[in-house]
Protein backbone atom coordinates (compact mmCIF):
# COMPACT_ATOMS: atom_id res chain seq x y z
CA UNK A 1 0.00 0.00 0.00
CA UNK A 2 2.89 2.33 0.07
CA UNK A 3 2.65 5.27 -2.25
CA UNK A 4 6.42 6.47 -2.83
CA UNK A 5 9.66 4.76 -1.61
CA UNK A 6 10.46 7.68 0.72
CA UNK A 7 13.01 8.22 3.85
CA UNK A 8 9.31 7.49 5.31
CA UNK A 9 9.27 4.03 4.32
CA UNK A 10 10.55 2.55 7.37
CA UNK A 11 7.34 4.23 9.51
CA UNK A 12 5.21 3.26 6.75
CA UNK A 13 5.87 -0.29 6.61
CA UNK A 14 5.64 -0.24 10.42
CA UNK A 15 1.91 0.64 9.82
CA UNK A 16 1.21 -1.14 7.31
CA UNK A 17 1.26 -4.00 9.52
CA UNK A 18 -0.70 -2.74 12.43
CA UNK A 19 -4.31 -3.86 12.90
CA UNK A 20 -5.60 -0.26 13.04
CA UNK A 21 -6.65 1.78 10.55
CA UNK A 22 -4.42 4.61 9.84
CA UNK A 23 -3.16 7.60 7.94
CA UNK A 24 -0.47 9.76 7.06
CA UNK A 25 -0.57 13.47 6.03
CA UNK A 26 2.08 16.29 5.43
CA UNK A 27 1.83 18.71 8.25
CA UNK A 28 2.30 21.79 6.42
CA UNK A 29 0.59 20.62 2.99
CA UNK A 30 -2.28 19.03 4.74
CA UNK A 31 -1.60 16.29 2.02
CA UNK A 32 -2.42 12.90 2.51
CA UNK A 33 0.88 10.94 1.65
CA UNK A 34 0.26 7.20 2.95
CA UNK A 35 -2.75 4.62 3.94
CA UNK A 36 -2.16 1.35 5.26
CA UNK A 37 -4.28 -1.73 4.44
CA UNK A 38 -5.90 -1.65 7.53
CA UNK A 39 -7.72 1.78 6.57
CA UNK A 40 -8.37 0.15 3.26
CA UNK A 41 -9.80 -2.55 4.17
CA UNK A 42 -12.23 -1.16 6.68
CA UNK A 43 -13.30 2.08 5.01
CA UNK A 44 -13.22 1.36 1.33
CA UNK A 45 -11.17 4.19 0.51
CA UNK A 46 -7.58 3.88 -1.31
CA UNK A 47 -4.41 6.18 -1.53
CA UNK A 48 -5.73 8.04 -4.72
CA UNK A 49 -9.21 8.40 -3.42
CA UNK A 50 -7.42 10.99 -0.84
CA UNK A 51 -6.16 14.44 -1.68
CA UNK A 52 -5.98 16.01 1.97
CA UNK A 53 -7.48 15.13 5.25
CA UNK A 54 -9.59 18.24 5.35
CA UNK A 55 -11.21 17.61 2.21
CA UNK A 56 -11.84 13.72 3.34
CA UNK A 57 -13.89 15.20 6.50
CA UNK A 58 -15.67 17.00 4.39
CA UNK A 59 -16.84 14.11 2.29
CA UNK A 60 -17.54 11.32 4.84
CA UNK A 61 -18.43 13.20 7.91
CA UNK A 62 -22.79 11.95 8.20
CA UNK A 63 -23.36 15.30 9.54
CA UNK A 64 -21.90 18.65 7.38
CA UNK A 65 -22.00 20.94 10.03
CA UNK A 66 -19.63 18.52 11.99
CA UNK A 67 -16.58 19.97 10.49
CA UNK A 68 -16.66 23.61 11.65
CA UNK A 69 -17.99 22.91 14.92
CA UNK A 70 -16.22 19.93 15.78
CA UNK A 71 -13.58 18.32 13.42
CA UNK A 72 -11.80 21.66 12.27
CA UNK A 73 -11.25 22.76 16.05
CA UNK A 74 -9.79 19.67 17.45
CA UNK A 75 -7.51 19.59 14.55
CA UNK A 76 -6.15 22.95 14.81
CA UNK A 77 -6.08 22.78 18.91
CA UNK A 78 -3.14 19.90 18.61
CA UNK A 79 0.51 21.00 18.08
CA UNK A 80 2.72 18.82 20.39
CA UNK A 81 4.29 15.48 19.58
CA UNK A 82 2.15 13.82 22.33
CA UNK A 83 -0.86 12.25 20.76
CA UNK A 84 -4.45 14.26 20.64
CA UNK A 85 -7.53 13.49 21.91
CA UNK A 86 -9.75 11.26 20.52
CA UNK A 87 -12.75 12.61 18.29
CA UNK A 88 -15.77 10.22 18.19
CA UNK A 89 -17.85 10.64 15.00
CA UNK A 90 -19.99 9.06 12.62
CA UNK A 91 -18.52 8.59 8.98
CA UNK A 92 -19.98 6.85 5.76
CA UNK A 93 -17.58 4.92 4.27
CA UNK A 94 -17.00 4.24 0.42
CA UNK A 95 -19.11 2.02 0.11
CA UNK A 96 -21.70 4.03 1.95
CA UNK A 97 -22.17 2.14 4.46
CA UNK A 98 -22.34 3.92 7.93
CA UNK A 99 -19.52 3.73 10.50
CA UNK A 100 -18.94 4.98 14.52
CA UNK A 101 -15.01 5.59 14.60
CA UNK A 102 -12.86 6.50 17.45
CA UNK A 103 -10.07 8.83 15.65
CA UNK A 104 -6.52 10.83 16.85
CA UNK A 105 -3.22 11.83 15.58
CA UNK A 106 0.38 12.18 16.28
CA UNK A 107 3.14 14.59 15.12
CA UNK A 108 5.98 12.89 14.15
CA UNK A 109 8.30 15.66 12.33
CA UNK A 110 6.23 16.72 9.40
CA UNK A 111 4.43 13.81 9.47
CA UNK A 112 0.73 13.59 11.12
CA UNK A 113 -0.44 9.91 11.93
CA UNK A 114 -3.90 9.61 11.95
CA UNK A 115 -5.34 6.44 14.05
CA UNK A 116 -9.18 5.31 13.31
CA UNK A 117 -10.76 3.01 15.10
CA UNK A 118 -13.89 1.33 13.75
CA UNK A 119 -16.28 1.27 16.60
CA UNK A 120 -19.72 0.77 15.00
CA UNK A 121 -20.31 -2.52 16.59
CA UNK A 122 -19.89 -1.41 20.70
CA UNK A 123 -22.06 1.61 19.31
CA UNK A 124 -24.52 -0.27 18.14
CA UNK A 125 -24.88 -2.35 21.14
CA UNK A 126 -25.35 0.88 22.75
CA UNK A 127 -27.25 2.39 20.69
CA UNK A 128 -29.61 -0.40 20.60
CA UNK A 129 -29.61 -1.01 24.85
CA UNK A 130 -30.46 2.72 24.90
CA UNK A 131 -33.51 2.46 22.75
CA UNK A 132 -34.58 -0.74 24.13
CA UNK A 133 -35.08 1.27 27.55
CA UNK A 134 -36.26 4.23 26.61
CA UNK A 135 -39.20 1.96 24.32
CA UNK A 136 -39.57 0.13 27.57
CA UNK A 137 -40.08 3.16 29.41
CA UNK A 138 -42.93 4.30 27.27
CA UNK A 139 -44.37 1.28 27.55
CA UNK A 140 -44.06 0.56 30.82
CA UNK A 141 -46.01 4.43 31.03
CA UNK A 142 -48.53 3.06 28.42
CA UNK A 143 -47.75 6.02 25.66
CA UNK A 144 -49.53 6.40 22.78
CA UNK A 145 -48.23 3.32 20.51
CA UNK A 146 -47.42 5.24 17.17
CA UNK A 147 -45.21 7.32 19.76
CA UNK A 148 -43.51 4.24 20.80
CA UNK A 149 -43.40 2.44 17.10
CA UNK A 150 -41.93 6.07 15.72
CA UNK A 151 -38.91 5.23 18.09
CA UNK A 152 -38.25 2.52 16.81
CA UNK A 153 -38.21 3.84 13.17
CA UNK A 154 -36.05 6.43 13.71
CA UNK A 155 -33.61 4.21 15.77
CA UNK A 156 -33.00 1.69 13.07
CA UNK A 157 -33.12 4.67 10.12
CA UNK A 158 -30.45 6.35 12.06
CA UNK A 159 -28.16 3.07 12.24
CA UNK A 160 -28.57 2.26 8.87
CA UNK A 161 -28.71 5.58 6.51
CA UNK A 162 -30.60 5.97 3.37
CA UNK A 163 -33.21 4.15 4.54
CA UNK A 164 -36.50 4.66 5.18
CA UNK A 165 -39.18 2.21 7.54
CA UNK A 166 -42.27 2.09 8.39
CA UNK A 167 -44.50 -0.39 11.00
CA UNK A 168 -47.83 -1.90 9.70
CA UNK A 169 -50.84 -3.43 12.02
CA UNK A 170 -52.62 -6.23 11.13
CA UNK A 171 -56.32 -5.82 11.94
CA UNK A 172 -57.33 -9.52 12.00
CA UNK A 173 -61.06 -9.02 12.13
CA UNK A 174 -60.78 -7.71 8.32
CA UNK A 175 -57.35 -9.20 7.02
CA UNK A 176 -55.89 -5.96 6.67
CA UNK A 177 -52.55 -3.48 6.86
CA UNK A 178 -52.83 -0.24 9.26
CA UNK A 179 -50.45 2.43 9.43
CA UNK A 180 -48.34 1.99 12.74
CA UNK A 181 -45.61 4.34 11.96
CA UNK A 182 -43.99 5.75 9.11
CA UNK A 183 -42.88 9.43 9.80
CA UNK A 184 -40.66 9.64 6.69
CA UNK A 185 -42.70 7.63 4.24
CA UNK A 186 -44.51 10.88 1.83
CA UNK A 187 -48.26 11.21 3.21
CA UNK A 188 -50.15 10.13 0.01
CA UNK A 189 -47.84 6.55 0.42
CA UNK A 190 -49.07 5.87 3.79
CA UNK A 191 -52.94 7.05 2.79
CA UNK A 192 -52.75 4.57 0.15
CA UNK A 193 -51.24 1.67 1.61
CA UNK A 194 -53.49 2.25 4.94
CA UNK A 195 -55.98 -0.32 5.19
CA UNK A 196 -54.64 -2.24 2.49
CA UNK A 197 -55.71 -6.19 2.30
CA UNK A 198 -53.05 -8.52 3.07
CA UNK A 199 -52.14 -10.97 0.27
CA UNK A 200 -49.69 -12.40 -2.37
CA UNK A 201 -48.57 -9.67 -5.24
CA UNK A 202 -49.47 -7.13 -2.45
CA UNK A 203 -46.46 -5.14 -2.30
CA UNK A 204 -43.69 -6.77 0.54
CA UNK A 205 -45.51 -6.23 3.57
CA UNK A 206 -49.15 -7.39 2.40
CA UNK A 207 -47.33 -10.38 0.75
CA UNK A 208 -45.11 -10.67 3.72
CA UNK A 209 -48.32 -10.24 6.01
CA UNK A 210 -50.34 -12.94 4.09
CA UNK A 211 -47.19 -15.71 4.06
CA UNK A 212 -46.10 -15.13 7.54
CA UNK A 213 -42.60 -15.21 6.23
CA UNK A 214 -39.62 -12.43 5.44
CA UNK A 215 -40.45 -10.98 1.94
CA UNK A 216 -37.23 -9.69 0.14
CA UNK A 217 -37.63 -7.59 -3.21
CA UNK A 218 -34.18 -5.77 -4.14
CA UNK A 219 -35.40 -4.14 -6.97
CA UNK A 220 -39.12 -2.60 -6.78
CA UNK A 221 -39.90 -2.06 -10.49
CA UNK A 222 -39.31 -5.60 -11.63
CA UNK A 223 -40.76 -8.04 -8.67
CA UNK A 224 -44.69 -8.84 -9.37
CA UNK A 225 -44.98 -8.71 -5.37
CA UNK A 226 -45.07 -5.15 -6.71
CA UNK A 227 -46.90 -4.91 -9.84
CA UNK A 228 -49.87 -3.40 -9.01
CA UNK A 229 -48.03 -0.38 -6.33
CA UNK A 230 -44.37 -0.04 -8.31
CA UNK A 231 -46.48 3.20 -10.29
CA UNK A 232 -47.03 4.07 -6.17
CA UNK A 233 -43.41 3.30 -4.90
CA UNK A 234 -41.70 5.34 -7.83
CA UNK A 235 -43.25 8.26 -6.71
CA UNK A 236 -42.78 8.02 -3.20
CA UNK A 237 -38.71 7.11 -4.54
CA UNK A 238 -38.39 3.80 -3.52
CA UNK A 239 -36.91 1.17 -4.97
CA UNK A 240 -35.82 -2.13 -2.52
CA UNK A 241 -38.16 -3.29 0.31
CA UNK A 242 -37.86 -6.15 2.86
CA UNK A 243 -40.41 -7.20 5.06
CA UNK A 244 -40.38 -8.86 8.14
CA UNK A 245 -43.72 -10.06 10.04
CA UNK A 246 -43.80 -9.18 13.71
CA UNK A 247 -45.02 -12.25 15.51
CA UNK A 248 -46.65 -12.18 18.98
CA UNK A 249 -44.99 -14.24 21.68
CA UNK A 250 -47.51 -17.03 20.91
CA UNK A 251 -46.55 -16.60 16.77
CA UNK A 252 -49.27 -14.63 15.87
CA UNK A 253 -48.99 -12.39 13.24
CA UNK A 254 -49.21 -8.32 14.98
CA UNK A 255 -47.63 -6.46 12.31
CA UNK A 256 -44.73 -6.21 9.58
CA UNK A 257 -41.78 -4.14 10.18
CA UNK A 258 -40.49 -3.06 6.46
CA UNK A 259 -37.13 -1.23 5.67
CA UNK A 260 -37.17 0.62 2.34
CA UNK A 261 -34.24 1.84 0.12
CA UNK A 262 -33.90 4.39 -2.24
CA UNK A 263 -31.87 2.37 -5.18
CA UNK A 264 -32.16 -1.07 -5.73
CA UNK A 265 -29.95 -3.05 -3.09
CA UNK A 266 -29.85 -6.58 -1.84
CA UNK A 267 -29.82 -7.09 2.47
CA UNK A 268 -26.56 -7.70 4.12
CA UNK A 269 -26.51 -10.19 6.76
CA UNK A 270 -26.29 -6.91 8.94
CA UNK A 271 -29.70 -5.81 7.78
CA UNK A 272 -31.09 -9.07 8.59
CA UNK A 273 -30.11 -8.83 11.98
CA UNK A 274 -31.29 -4.88 12.23
CA UNK A 275 -35.03 -5.85 10.83
CA UNK A 276 -34.80 -8.90 13.60
CA UNK A 277 -34.24 -6.46 16.07
CA UNK A 278 -36.59 -3.92 14.92
CA UNK A 279 -39.51 -6.13 14.62
CA UNK A 280 -39.11 -7.97 18.28
CA UNK A 281 -38.66 -4.45 19.67
CA UNK A 282 -42.31 -3.75 17.47
CA UNK A 283 -43.77 -6.62 19.00
CA UNK A 284 -43.03 -6.02 22.67
CA UNK A 285 -44.69 -2.71 21.72
CA UNK A 286 -47.74 -3.52 20.20
CA UNK A 287 -48.40 -6.83 22.19
CA UNK A 288 -48.48 -4.92 25.23
CA UNK A 289 -50.71 -2.39 23.59
CA UNK A 290 -53.12 -4.90 22.47
CA UNK A 291 -53.14 -6.51 26.28
CA UNK A 292 -53.99 -3.54 27.69
CA UNK A 293 -56.52 -2.77 24.52
CA UNK A 294 -58.19 -6.99 25.92
CA UNK A 295 -58.41 -5.90 29.38
CA UNK A 296 -60.04 -2.27 28.69
CA UNK A 297 -62.64 -3.75 26.68
CA UNK A 298 -63.21 -6.08 29.38
CA UNK A 299 -63.55 -3.87 31.60
CA UNK A 300 -66.00 -1.31 30.29
CA UNK A 301 -68.09 -3.47 27.54
CA UNK A 302 -70.54 -6.40 28.00
CA UNK A 303 -69.58 -10.18 27.43
CA UNK A 304 -73.23 -11.38 26.27
CA UNK A 305 -73.23 -8.28 23.34
CA UNK A 306 -69.63 -6.57 22.95
CA UNK A 307 -71.77 -3.33 23.52
CA UNK A 308 -70.32 -0.52 26.06
CA UNK A 309 -71.72 -1.93 29.70
CA UNK A 310 -73.34 0.87 32.70
CA UNK A 311 -69.84 1.72 33.62
CA UNK A 312 -68.76 3.03 30.45
CA UNK A 313 -71.85 4.30 29.19
CA UNK A 314 -72.13 6.59 32.48
CA UNK A 315 -68.39 7.83 32.39
CA UNK A 316 -68.73 8.77 28.62
CA UNK A 317 -72.08 10.10 28.97
CA UNK A 318 -70.65 12.23 31.78
CA UNK A 319 -67.80 13.90 29.18
CA UNK A 320 -70.33 14.54 26.58
CA UNK A 321 -72.99 15.79 28.30
CA UNK A 322 -70.33 18.50 29.67
CA UNK A 323 -68.63 19.08 26.45
CA UNK A 324 -72.31 19.74 25.38
CA UNK A 325 -72.86 22.42 28.05
CA UNK A 326 -69.59 24.04 27.04
CA UNK A 327 -69.58 24.34 24.02
CA UNK A 328 -73.81 24.78 23.80
CA UNK A 329 -74.37 22.03 21.45
CA UNK A 330 -76.93 19.51 21.77
CA UNK A 331 -77.32 16.06 22.76
CA UNK A 332 -79.55 13.23 23.29
CA UNK A 333 -80.43 10.17 24.75
CA UNK A 334 -82.54 7.68 24.39
CA UNK A 335 -83.67 4.73 26.76
CA UNK A 336 -84.63 1.56 25.55
CA UNK A 337 -86.23 -1.89 26.80
CA UNK A 338 -87.52 -5.01 24.75
CA UNK A 339 -90.70 -5.86 24.98
CA UNK A 340 -92.54 -8.53 26.27
CA UNK A 341 -88.80 -10.23 26.70
CA UNK A 342 -89.48 -12.65 29.94
CA UNK A 343 -92.14 -14.23 27.29
CA UNK A 344 -89.93 -15.04 24.77
CA UNK A 345 -87.60 -16.32 27.67
CA UNK A 346 -90.43 -18.41 28.71
CA UNK A 347 -91.37 -20.17 25.15
CA UNK A 348 -88.13 -20.40 23.93
CA UNK A 349 -85.98 -20.72 26.68
CA UNK A 350 -82.97 -18.25 27.90
CA UNK A 351 -80.73 -19.47 24.87
CA UNK A 352 -83.02 -17.84 22.42
CA UNK A 353 -83.20 -14.49 24.78
CA UNK A 354 -79.33 -14.11 24.92
CA UNK A 355 -79.95 -14.43 20.97
CA UNK A 356 -82.32 -11.95 20.14
CA UNK A 357 -80.16 -9.71 22.83
CA UNK A 358 -77.04 -10.25 20.73
CA UNK A 359 -79.02 -9.57 16.85
CA UNK A 360 -81.15 -6.63 18.42
CA UNK A 361 -77.47 -5.36 19.64
CA UNK A 362 -76.10 -5.89 15.81
CA UNK A 363 -79.22 -4.15 14.41
CA UNK A 364 -79.21 -1.42 16.22
CA UNK A 365 -75.59 -0.39 15.64
CA UNK A 366 -75.99 -0.93 11.59
CA UNK A 367 -78.10 1.93 11.88
CA UNK A 368 -76.52 4.21 14.15
CA UNK A 369 -73.89 6.63 13.00
CA UNK A 370 -70.34 6.24 14.55
CA UNK A 371 -70.37 9.56 17.28
CA UNK A 372 -73.52 7.31 18.91
CA UNK A 373 -72.72 5.36 21.52
CA UNK A 374 -75.17 2.17 22.79
CA UNK A 375 -74.86 0.37 25.99
CA UNK A 376 -76.88 -2.91 27.54
CA UNK A 377 -76.98 -1.13 31.28
CA UNK A 378 -79.67 -3.84 32.25
CA UNK A 379 -80.68 -7.41 31.47
CA UNK A 380 -82.71 -5.91 28.13
CA UNK A 381 -82.46 -2.61 28.97
CA UNK A 382 -80.32 -0.57 26.59
CA UNK A 383 -78.86 3.23 26.52
CA UNK A 384 -77.79 5.09 23.20
CA UNK A 385 -76.12 8.50 23.49
CA UNK A 386 -76.16 10.98 20.98
CA UNK A 387 -74.12 13.45 20.92
CA UNK A 388 -74.34 16.84 18.86
CA UNK A 389 -77.90 15.75 18.27
CA UNK A 390 -81.36 17.83 19.19
CA UNK A 391 -84.55 16.23 20.11
CA UNK A 392 -86.08 16.02 16.30
CA UNK A 393 -83.15 13.95 14.94
CA UNK A 394 -83.02 11.99 18.22
CA UNK A 395 -86.71 11.17 17.68
CA UNK A 396 -85.98 10.55 13.86
CA UNK A 397 -82.70 8.00 14.94
CA UNK A 398 -84.94 6.21 17.68
CA UNK A 399 -87.54 6.11 15.02
CA UNK A 400 -84.86 3.92 12.39
CA UNK A 401 -83.92 1.76 15.59
CA UNK A 402 -87.06 0.73 16.12
CA UNK A 403 -88.07 0.03 13.04
CA UNK A 404 -84.41 -2.09 12.98
CA UNK A 405 -85.50 -4.15 15.86
CA UNK A 406 -88.95 -5.02 14.21
CA UNK A 407 -87.61 -5.92 11.11
CA UNK A 408 -85.14 -8.10 13.17
CA UNK A 409 -85.28 -11.62 13.85
CA UNK A 410 -83.86 -15.11 15.45
CA UNK A 411 -84.39 -18.67 14.48
CA UNK A 412 -84.77 -21.30 17.01
CA UNK A 413 -83.56 -24.89 16.65
CA UNK A 414 -86.64 -25.81 14.53
CA UNK A 415 -86.13 -23.25 12.10
CA UNK A 416 -88.63 -20.90 13.50
CA UNK A 417 -88.80 -16.99 12.71
CA UNK A 418 -89.00 -15.62 16.24
CA UNK A 419 -89.51 -12.04 15.90
CA UNK A 420 -88.87 -8.91 18.98
CA UNK A 421 -89.56 -5.52 19.19
CA UNK A 422 -88.51 -2.98 21.60
CA UNK A 423 -89.80 0.85 23.19
CA UNK A 424 -87.80 3.69 23.09
CA UNK A 425 -88.24 6.58 25.42
CA UNK A 426 -85.99 10.19 24.10
CA UNK A 427 -85.21 12.82 25.76
CA UNK A 428 -82.67 16.19 25.36
CA UNK A 429 -79.94 18.03 27.64
CA UNK A 430 -82.08 20.73 28.90
CA UNK A 431 -80.54 24.63 28.28
CA UNK A 432 -79.36 25.05 31.87
CA UNK A 433 -77.70 21.98 32.07
CA UNK A 434 -78.20 18.45 33.93
CA UNK A 435 -76.84 15.84 35.57
CA UNK A 436 -76.18 12.66 33.44
CA UNK A 437 -78.60 10.54 36.15
CA UNK A 438 -81.47 13.35 35.77
CA UNK A 439 -80.94 12.79 32.09
CA UNK A 440 -81.51 9.10 32.22
CA UNK A 441 -84.12 9.20 34.92
CA UNK A 442 -85.82 11.27 32.15
CA UNK A 443 -85.61 9.11 29.37
CA UNK A 444 -86.41 6.47 31.48
CA UNK A 445 -89.72 8.56 32.16
CA UNK A 446 -90.34 8.17 28.50
CA UNK A 447 -89.47 4.53 27.97
CA UNK A 448 -92.65 4.36 30.51
CA UNK A 449 -94.74 5.97 28.66
CA UNK A 450 -94.46 4.37 25.56
CA UNK A 451 -94.38 0.73 27.52
CA UNK A 452 -97.83 2.25 29.09
CA UNK A 453 -99.22 3.47 25.50
CA UNK A 454 -99.09 0.18 24.05
CA UNK A 455 -95.13 -0.86 23.43
CA UNK A 456 -92.93 -0.98 19.80
CA UNK A 457 -92.95 2.72 19.97
CA UNK A 458 -90.73 5.88 20.69
CA UNK A 459 -92.42 8.51 23.22
CA UNK A 460 -90.17 11.68 24.33
CA UNK A 461 -90.36 13.77 27.54
CA UNK A 462 -88.59 17.64 26.68
CA UNK A 463 -86.47 19.02 29.81
CA UNK A 464 -89.47 21.72 30.81
N1 LIG B 1 -81.98 -14.54 28.14
C1 LIG B 1 -81.74 -13.58 29.00
N2 LIG B 1 -82.71 -13.03 29.71
C2 LIG B 1 -82.47 -12.04 30.57
C3 LIG B 1 -81.17 -11.55 30.74
N3 LIG B 1 -81.22 -10.53 31.66
C4 LIG B 1 -82.50 -10.41 32.04
N4 LIG B 1 -83.26 -11.31 31.38
C5 LIG B 1 -84.72 -11.56 31.48
O1 LIG B 1 -85.44 -10.41 31.04
C6 LIG B 1 -86.75 -10.54 31.53
C7 LIG B 1 -87.30 -9.18 31.91
O2 LIG B 1 -88.63 -9.32 32.21
P1 LIG B 1 -89.57 -8.15 32.66
O3 LIG B 1 -88.81 -7.17 33.48
O4 LIG B 1 -90.78 -8.78 33.30
O5 LIG B 1 -89.96 -7.38 31.35
P2 LIG B 1 -90.68 -7.84 30.04
O6 LIG B 1 -91.09 -9.25 30.05
O7 LIG B 1 -89.75 -7.48 28.91
O8 LIG B 1 -91.92 -6.93 30.00
P3 LIG B 1 -92.04 -5.42 29.54
O9 LIG B 1 -90.75 -4.73 29.88
O10 LIG B 1 -93.15 -4.86 30.29
O11 LIG B 1 -92.26 -5.42 28.07
C8 LIG B 1 -86.69 -11.53 32.71
O12 LIG B 1 -87.30 -12.71 32.34
C9 LIG B 1 -85.19 -11.76 32.89
O13 LIG B 1 -84.88 -13.08 33.30
C10 LIG B 1 -80.12 -12.14 29.98
O14 LIG B 1 -78.94 -11.78 30.07
N5 LIG B 1 -80.45 -13.14 29.13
Amino acid sequence: MRCHQTPKANLEDILDTLPISAICSDTETGKVTHVNPSFCEHFGFVFDDMTTMEEWFGQVLIEPYEFFQRVKPWMSQHTGTRSSATLDTTLLCKHRRQKRVSIRFTLLGDTKIWYLRDTTDHWVVEERLKVRGVMLEMVAKSSALSDILNVIVLQIQKESPQTVCSVLLFDKSEDRLRLGAAPDLPDFYNQAIDGVKIGMNVGSCGTSAYLNERVVVDDIAAHPYWQDYKALAAQAGLAACWSDPIRSSKGELLGTFAIYKMQPARPTEGDFELIQFASNLASIAIEHFRTQEALEHMAYSDHLTGLANRGAFFNKCDIILKDALDKKTPMSVIMMDIDNFKRINDQHGHEIGDLVLQSLAKACLAVLRRKDLMARIGGEEFAILLPETDKEEALIIAERVRVAIEKDTVVDRHHQLIPFTASLGVTCRSSGGCLTDKLLSRADKALYQAKADGKNQVASLDPS
